[in-house]
């Protein structure tokens, strides 16, 4: 098929523009110290260095290659520092903004020894790249997802692409840079870069929205304030073991736990201090139960536990381990030690068919206010 090498600039150039433009777009409204702003500026300087090779003989030839080097050196820097942000590190060093400067004085010193020059630069574009990939691979970072998987594809080709440029040079096959254009097998590997920061810029926007997909998630199922799991998701938790122990004729438990006179502890300490006996309170309920029971706050100072596989005598046994635990760990705050008690109402046992998981929650809903009737610090069921 013959390439018409004009058209295919043309395209490409148009394609990397409305790449930076629709990037732009996203990141609209959003703070400038977000990784998609700097993404953006990264295809904009991209943008800039692909504008060069259409300037080839309009421009002359040092300024067309200084630029080039400048904005391909910077698209990287950006890009290091976009991904950089994504996760929460500091700025990169002064010293990874070097090759903006190395690169162009490579072009200049070296502007008749093709080879040196290429090497030289292309060498700091590797660099630039390992670094990138360093950030994407570092096993201390929280890595989820799959956009992530996208931009080290992305990278990684990147780097072979730049590996095949600099062999290509020192091979004698091709000219390093000069109207890199007019040679079909260069447009290739243009096409081949542009299609990369294609790829990593989807990998990139990917990578953004699963993570705010798994925020919202966590918003509309965490409770805020200690972490443990809402009302609506420990609801649907109840409801699925409540559904799995009737078909499998297993035994399930519940119990509905309340703070004693949290209201005197918020009047005596103030709000915050009642907040911070809450998450307190949360934490020890939770370091006691096994890893197949599920906690959750269900109102503002009661907490739902449901226990699937457990009869009433294991449930009553938790309960009064969770009930000791609370009693004997104040909270700190500031000079006071504030100490807390829980009454917990149980409900265990066999589960029928006309058991409802609303049902399961009110028994032992009206355990827990026998409790706090008959003295507090206590378990009913
Ligand atoms: N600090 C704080 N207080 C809360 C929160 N949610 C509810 N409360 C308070 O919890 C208190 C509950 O008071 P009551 O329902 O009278 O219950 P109590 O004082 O624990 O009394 P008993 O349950 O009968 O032992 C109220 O003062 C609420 O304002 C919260 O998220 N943070």
């Amino acid at each position: 098929m013959p390439l018409d090498i004009p058209t295919l600039y043309a395209v490409m150039l148009l394609l990397a523009v409305l790449m930076a433009l629709w990037v732009c777009f996203m990141a609209w409204g959003q703070d400038s110290s977000n990784p998609l702003w700097a993404w953006a500026q990264g295809l904009g300087t991209f943008d800039v260095a692909l504008l060069m090779y259409g300037l080839t003989g309009v421009l002359p030839g040092p300024v067309i290659s200084v630029v080039n080097v400048v904005a391909g050196a910077g698209t990287f820097a950006l890009m290091l520092l976009a991904v950089r942000r994504f996760y929460g590190l500091s700025g990169p060093g002064l010293w990874v903004w070097a090759p903006l400067l190395v690169n162009p004085a490579s072009a200049l010193m070296f502007s008749e020894h093709v080879y040196l020059r290429s090497l030289s630069i292309n060498l700091m574009y590797v660099l630039q790249i390992t670094l990138i990939l360093r950030v994407l691979l570092d096993p201390k970072l929280e890595h989820s997802g799959r956009g992530r998987y996208m931009l080290l594809f992305g990278f990684c080709a990147q780097q072979l692409v730049l590996i095949v440029r600099v062999c290509m040079v020192l091979a004698g096959a091709t000219p390093a840079f000069s109207g890199a254009l007019s040679n079909g097998f260069v447009a290739l590997l243009f096409v081949a870069t542009l299609v990369t920061v294609l790829g990593n810029t989807l990998g990139f926007a990917y990578m953004i929205m699963e993570r705010s997909e798994r925020r919202n998630f966590e918003l509309a199922m965490k409770d805020m304030l200690t972490g443990l799991s809402n009302r609506r998701a420990i609801t649907d938790v109840l409801l699925t073991a409540v559904a799995r122990a009737q078909r499998q004729g297993q035994l399930l438990s519940v119990l509905m736990l309340d703070i004693d006179h949290f209201k005197k502890i918020n009047d005596s300490y103030g709000h915050q201090a009642g907040d911070k006996v809450l998450q307190g309170v949360a934490q020890i309920l939770q370091s006691r139960l096994r890893a197949q029971d599920q906690i959750g706050r269900f109102g503002g100072e009661e907490f739902l536990v449901v226990l699937p596989d457990t009869g009433i005598e294991g449930a009553l046994t938790l309960a009064e381990a969770l009930r000791a635990a609370v009693e004997s760990t104040p909270t700190q705050w500031g000079v006071h030690r504030i100490s807390a008690t829980i009454s917990i109402g149980v409900r265990g046992g066999m589960v029928t068919g006309a058991d409802t998981a609303d049902g399961l929650v009110g028994a032992a809903d009206a355990a827990m206010y026998r409790a706090k009737q008959t003295g507090r610090n206590r378990i009913e069921y």
